[in-house]
């Protein structure tokens, strides 16, 4: 049976570090993130034909994102040096992450944790999230549909 989803892009700018990366990730850096939202219906097209209005994802996931990333610092909550460092800015965005903030967990958190809570009652679910770190660099995460 087909698959489609209606897949949504929205950028975000970021500090964070790899707490004990190897090399310079482990310093407090930024990126330019851009994210793919894939969506998919759970009980088909609407009358019109769409799994979901983009500018609903827009609204849900990239006010989200606004709120909580954008122009942010993301911190491991086992990176304590971080957290204390940063929060010594007053004023300073700062979120919390439950894992190392790598492409793969901000990507995994996105699709986990952030998804389920702003889309519901929207009827579709994200089946994917591509994370963007850098030009070169992005991460993939996916349900599992077996
Ligand atoms: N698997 C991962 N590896 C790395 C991550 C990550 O999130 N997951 N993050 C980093 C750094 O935070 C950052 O992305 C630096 O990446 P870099 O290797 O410098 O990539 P660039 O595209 O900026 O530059 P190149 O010149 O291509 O190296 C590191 N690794």
């Amino acid at each position: 049976m087909e698959q489609i989803h209606a897949v949504r892009r929205i950028q975000f700018a970021a500090g964070h570090r790899v707490f004990q990366h190897e090399s310079k990730c482990r310093n407090l850096h930024g990126h330019n993130y851009v994210a793919f939202f894939h969506a998919r219906a759970e009980s088909g097209l609407d009358a019109i034909g769409r799994v979901i209005d983009f500018s609903v994802l827009k609204e849900k996931l990239g006010g989200w994102v606004d709120e909580n990333w954008d122009h942010g610092f993301l911190a491991w909550e086992k990176d304590t040096e971080a957290l204390e460092a940063i929060r010594k800015v007053p004023g300073q965005k700062v979120y919390v992450t439950k894992r190392n903030p790598t492409a793969e967990n901000m990507a995994l958190e996105l699709l986990l944790e952030v998804a389920p809570k702003v889309l519901a009652g929207t009827g579709v679910t994200l089946s994917r999230v591509v994370l963007w770190e850098t030009e070169n660099c992005y991460a993939e995460v996916q349900v599992d549909v077996r």
